[in-house]
C-alpha cells in the first residue's frame, strides 16, 4: 500500500503506529478530520490476517468517525484505532495501558472509547494513563458501555427507516434478519422483541445465537443464509462491507438498518440498493447513539441530556429521506451530504486570526 497515496484519498490528517514490544503492542490511530474538534472514535481490537487489513479498517472507521460526529452534531473529529490481536487471547494490562501512553503523546487530538473486542475493563486500564478517553467505568461519573445507548439509537433508527418503506413505523410483526448478536445487536433484539417483532439471527458464535434464540424466540441461521431471508428488514450488527456485489442480489428485505460500520462495501453498493427500491439506513447516523453518549463525557456526564440527544436519530434519518428526495440522490449521498456541509461551514468559519499560546503574538 502506499500509505502516502492513501491517505491523500479522503484527505487524512495523520497515521500513527504503536508498537511495544513487551505486552505485544501493535496499533494503529488513524485521525481523519479534526476541523470540529478532537477526533473521538473507538478502538477495534481484531485478528487482522495482513498489517495492510488493519491499516485499511483503521482508514475507512476514522472517516466514518468524522461523518458520524458530524452528523450528530457534536463538536469532534473523526479518529479511530485499530488493535491487531485475539481479543480473546491477546490482551493484557500493560498492553492497554502502553496504548494510553500513546494516545497521551498525542495531546488531545484524540481521544478513544470501546469498539469490537474492547470492553470498559480496557478502557479503564487506558485511563490509567491517559483522560483522553471515554466509555470507562460509570464508578469514574461516566457514561459506561456505549452499546446498549447504540442499540436503541439503531432501533428508533430502524423505526424511522421503517416508516419511510412501509408508512408506519411500528416494528410489530415485522420480521427483522438480524447479523452478528454482539454487544449492540442483543438489546437491539430485546426491543425488537418487545414491540412484537419477529426475528432471524446469525452469528459466528453459537453461545450468541443460542441466547437470542432462548431469550427472544428467533430463529437461528447459518452466516451465509441470512442475507436470503425472506424478512422485512437486514440488520446488519457484525462487521463492515456486508452490502456488496455477492450479498445485494440475494437480499428481499425492503429496509437495511443495523449498527455496523462502514457496511457498504462501495459506494456504488448504496446505488445499488437504492435502485432495487431498498431503503437504507445510512450507518453513521443509525449507529451514533453509542459516539453521542460517550461524548457526553467530555461535558461531565449527564444521562437525561446523552439520551435527549439520541433521540434526534430518528429525526436525522427521517431528515436523510427528505434531502433525498429533494436532492434526487441517494440516502448514503445525503447523509454524506449533510455531514459534509456542517465541517465546511465550520471549516470556513475558522478563518479568523486567533491568538493562542503559539502563535506570533505569544509574547506580546
Ligand atoms: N458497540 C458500539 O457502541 C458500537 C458499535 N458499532 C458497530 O456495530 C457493530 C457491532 O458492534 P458490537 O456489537 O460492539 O460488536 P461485538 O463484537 O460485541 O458483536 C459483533 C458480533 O458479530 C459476530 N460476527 C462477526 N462476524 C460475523 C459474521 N461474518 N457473521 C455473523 N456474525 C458475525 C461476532 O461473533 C459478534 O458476536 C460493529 O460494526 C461496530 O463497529 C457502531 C457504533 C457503536
Ligand atoms: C463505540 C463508540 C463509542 C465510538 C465508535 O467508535 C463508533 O461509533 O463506531
Amino acid at each position: 500500500m502506499e500509505i502516502f497515496n492513501r491517505m491523500e484519498q479522503h484527505d487524512y490528517e495523520q497515521l500513527v503506529f504503536c508498537q511495544d514490544k513487551s505486552s505485544g503492542l501493535k496499533a494503529i490511530i488513524c485521525i481523519h478530520d479534526t476541523t470540529l474538534g478532537p477526533a473521538l472514535g473507538g478502538t477495534r481490537m481484531w485478528n487482522y490476517a495482513t498489517e495492510e487489513e488493519a491499516i485499511e479498517d483503521a482508514i475507512r472507521l476514522a472517516r466514518g468517525m468524522t461523518y458520524k460526529n458530524a452528523a450528530a452534531g457534536l463538536n469532534l473529529g473523526g479518529g479511530k484505532t485499530v488493535i491487531i490481536g485475539d481479543p480473546l487471547k491477546d490482551k493484557n494490562e500493560e498492553m492497554f495501558r502502553a496504548f494510553g501512553r500513546f494516545i497521551q503523546g498525542l495531546n488531545g487530538r484524540y481521544i478513544t472509547a470501546e469498539d469490537v473486542g474492547t470492553t470498559v475493563a480496557d478502557m479503564d486500564l487506558i485511563h490509567e494513563e491517559t483522560d483522553f478517553v471515554t466509555g470507562i467505568s460509570p464508578a469514574f461519573g461516566s457514561s459506561g458501555n456505549p452499546s446498549p445507548v447504540t442499540a436503541y439509537g439503531a432501533y428508533i433508527g430502524m423505526k424511522a427507516a421503517a416508516l419511510e418503506a412501509f408508512g408506519d413505523d411500528s416494528l410489530e410483526g415485522k420480521t427483522v434478519a438480524v447479523q452478528g448478536v454482539g454487544n449492540v445487536a442483543y438489546p437491539l433484539c430485546e426491543y425488537l422483541h418487545k414491540e412484537g417483532a419477529k426475528l432471524i439471527v446469525t452469528d459466528i458464535n453459537q453461545d450468541a445465537v443460542n441466547r437470542a434464540v432462548e431469550a427472544f424466540g428467533a430463529t437461528a441461521v447459518a452466516p451465509n443464509d441470512i442475507y436470503s431471508q425472506e424478512a422485512d428488514i437486514f440488520a446488519p450488527c457484525a462487521m463492515g462491507a456486508i452490502i456488496n456485489d455477492d450479498t445485494i442480489p440475494q437480499l428481499k428485505v425492503k429496509v437495511v438498518a443495523g449498527s455496523a460500520n462502514n457496511q457498504l462495501k462501495e459506494e456504488r453498493h448504496g446505488d445499488e440498493l437504492e435502485a432495487r427500491g431498498i431503503v437504507y439506513a445510512p450507518d453513521f447516523v443509525i449507529n451514533s447513539g453509542g459516539v453521542i453518549n460517550v461524548a457526553d463525557e467530555l461535558y461531565g456526564y449527564n444521562n437525561e441530556r446523552a439520551m435527549k440527544r439520541v433521540e434526534t436519530i430518528y429525526d436525522s434519518i427521517t431528515k436523510i429521506y427528505a434531502i433525498s428526495k429533494r436532492d434526487n440522490v441517494p440516502s448514503y449521498i445525503a447523509a454524506d451530504r449533510m455531514a459534509e456541509e456542517r465541517i465546511e461551514r465550520v471549516r470556513n468559519s475558522r478563518t479568523q486570526f486567533l491568538r493562542n499560546e503559539h502563535n506570533i503574538l505569544s509574547r506580546r
